[in-house]
This record gives C-alpha cells, structure tokens and sequence, in this order.
C-alpha cells in the first residue's frame, strides 16, 4: 500500500498535524477516501479541542504515530453523500465524535455500544480496516460511514455544540448509566474544564444538586452563578473536605492530572459511585480502605455509543445545553495547547475551521 499521508487516497486534504512529542501543530497536506455509498463527506466548521487531543500531540500515553491531526469534536455541513445513505442530506448539519468505524456485528455493537467494540477505530491516529490511519477534524473536510455522524437539531449551534460530541457524551452516558440522573440526588463533579462545566449542566437539567470540586478557587463565584453549581468545595481545603464527608451519591471524575482517588471516595455516601472519566497517564493510588468501607464502586466510563450521543445531542438541544467556548483560528492552536495544559480556559478551545484554515495552506 502507498504509504505516503498525500498520495495514499485519492482526494487531497489539507490540516495541521503534529510531528513529534513536542506537540507542535502545523500545516499538513494529506488525503481522504472518497465518497463511498455508505459514506457522508462534510465541510468543517469547527472543531473542539479535547484535552485528550494534548494528551495525544505529546504522546502522554505512549500510543501517538506522526503525523497526527488530532480532533473529535467535528462539526460541519454536508457537501456529499453515497447512494446508500439515508440520514441526511447534502446541506445538513453534522457532527463527529471519537468513533468513525466498529465491526456492527459483536454484542456491544448491537447492544448499542460501539464504543465498546472491542474493533473501534476512533477519529484520529487509528488503524482503519482497510489499513491506512485516521486523521482528525484539524481539518478540512470529514468523510465518515453515515452510522457513525450525528445529526445536529435546528437550534444546536455548530461552534458551541462541538464540544458536546466528545466532553458532552462523556459525562452525559455515566450519569445515565450509573443512575446518577434521578432528581434530587447529590453528584459532585471533579474538575471543572471542559467535561467538567457540561457535567454540571447535564446533572443539573437531570435534577440533581451539584458540587464543584477544583483546584482553583477562582472557578468559584462563576461554578455557581453562572453554571449553576448548588455547591463548590476546593479540593486542597481539609476543612472542605471534612464537612462534605459522605454526603455524596455520584462523582464524576473528570480530572486530567493524578490525583487522590481516597479523598474523592471519602465524600460518597455507602453505595456512591466514583466514577473516573478523566486519564491521567500515571496510575492513580487506590487503597482497599477508599472503598471497602461502605462498599463504594469505583468505576470508569470511556465516551458512548452512537444512539446515546444523537440522545444527548437531543436532550441538550431541549434543555439549551451548550459547551461555553473560546473560538480561535487554527493558527492560535499552539497557544491553546500551552493554554489548556495550564487549566486556562473557560471552558473549551473550539478552533474555527471553516473561516481560518484555507488561508494557512501553504
Ligand atoms: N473517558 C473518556 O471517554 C474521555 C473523553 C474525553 C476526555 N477524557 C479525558 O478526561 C480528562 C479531562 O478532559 P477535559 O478535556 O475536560 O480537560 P480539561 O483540561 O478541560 O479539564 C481538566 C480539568 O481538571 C482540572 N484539574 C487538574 N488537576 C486537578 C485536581 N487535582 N483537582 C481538581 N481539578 C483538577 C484542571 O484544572 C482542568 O480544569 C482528560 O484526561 C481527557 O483525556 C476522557
Ligand atoms: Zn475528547
Ligand atoms: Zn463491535
């Protein structure tokens, strides 16, 4: 097979990729698929950037292949379809998350879980079936399998629902799953970046009373007024921490960086859930007493299926629930790399593709 990023398909693409772990992005000419007849081809708009996608650019876990073009919070409009497909049409609005392919035919597949196939080919820097890589939405335009793109309802903004296809399935599919979604119960979220501030939204539209765990004072005054946070307990404060001692039903633990796991357990009520969601790449500590004692789960969750994301996509929708961002153009994106890996953005970098990208094609 030509393994050359440019010649490898026939249709020339134009992103920005990094080329090593230093993470650095810039402009990268390569190719897509064309159309096949399952296919929806798009023109992005915007794309969010994921704090996955730093861990990636600077190969935090060990995985990245270069070049890479990061990017899974993919918004757009479509410009083709195959003639096999029967979810949207040419001039709809679209979107794409973490997946573009599964196999269809394992348990989780048909359970609706595909984000628990154990084949996944996520967005980016993924061996495809057909043996080449993916590339991310860094980019000019998207071709996925129509199984695979969400459709975006009249009233969901393209820039701030991006973040919603990657941070909002994240936070929404444990909060159902784990029962976490009934009115009146207490969720505390941990870490208040980008799954952080759409965790709050979510919960709160669920009916639960909410508690901001952060490192940063500063997030305060805006966790409660303006995302409607009931409570915020900074994570260092002892004195915090001992006052809201097993008051909880649910954590959502959305923090990228390690982390004590007992002082989070420690705020559950018996039977609470810690659910981790954030990946830190080193190991966090756990000690049998963070959960033995009142026989506490500690549990993970990686992003959703495709049903669950156009779910939550929907209920958002209803519910005006959208990512708070920070727009830039693609020639900021360093600098918002710099910026994310410092906790300094309210509360999502989405890179505005569509008006930005063309002009940096050398
Ligand atoms: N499981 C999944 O499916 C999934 C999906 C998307 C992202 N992620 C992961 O989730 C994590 C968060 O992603 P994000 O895009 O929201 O990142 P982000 O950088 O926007 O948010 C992380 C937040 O955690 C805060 N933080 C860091 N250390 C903390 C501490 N000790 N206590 C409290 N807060 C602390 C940071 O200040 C920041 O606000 C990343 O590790 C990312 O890779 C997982
Ligand atoms: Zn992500
Ligand atoms: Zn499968």
């Amino acid at each position: 097979m030509d393994k050359s990023p440019e010649t490898r398909h026939p249709v020339p693409a134009f992103g920005w990729a990094a080329r090593d772990p230093s993470g650095q992005l810039s402009p990268f000419n390569f190719s897509r698929r064309e159309t096949g007849e399952d296919d929806v081809r798009f023109k992005v708009s915007y794309c969010g950037i994921c704090h996955t996608d730093l861990h990636c650019i600077k190969n935090e876990w060990g995985s990245a292949n270069y070049p890479l073009i990061p990017g899974h919070e993919i918004t757009g409009v479509v410009t083709e379809v195959g003639s096999k497909v029967k979810k949207v049409k040419v001039g709809d609005k679209v979107g794409v998350g973490c997946l573009v392919r599964s196999c269809r035919t394992c348990e989780h597949c048909a359970n609706d879980y595909e984000n628990y196939c154990p084949k996944p080919v996520f967005t980016y820097d993924a061996p495809d079936y057909d043996g080449t890589v993916t590339y991310g939405g860094y980019s000019d335009y998207m071709v996925a399998n129509e199984h695979f793109i969400i459709k975006f309802p009249d009233n969901m903004p393209l820039d701030a629902g991006a973040p919603l296809l990657c941070a909002g399935i994240t936070v929404y599919s444990p909060l159902k799953y784990f029962g976490l979604d009934v009115p009146g119960t207490h969720i505390a979220v941990a870490g208040l970046g980008g799954l952080g501030h759409v965790a709050v939204k979510f919960a709160k539209a669920f009916g639960a009373k909410v508690t901001v765990i952060s490192t940063s004072p500063k997030k305060k005054q805006e966790a409660l007024e303006h995302l409607g946070a009931d409570y915020f307990l900074v994570s260092s404060d002892q004195d915090q921490l001992k006052a809201a001692k097993g008051t909880m039903d649910g954590i959502i633990d959305t923090i990228s960086a390690p982390h004590s796991i007992v002082s989070l357990t420690g705020l559950l009520k018996p039977h609470g859930k810690l659910v981790l969601v954030g990946l830190p790449e080193k190991p966090l500590e756990l000690p049998a007493f963070a959960v033995v004692p009142g026989r506490k789960t500690l549990a993970g969750s990686n992003i959703g299926g495709l049903k669950e994301t156009q779910e939550m996509l929907d209920f958002a929708a209803k519910h005006n629930i959208t990512s708070d961002i920070e727009v830039i153009p693609i020639d900021y994106v360093n600098t918002a790399m710099e910026r994310l890996a410092k906790g300094d953005v309210r509360y999502r970098f989405v890179i505005d593709i569509g008006n930005t990208l063309a002009a940096t094609k050398p």
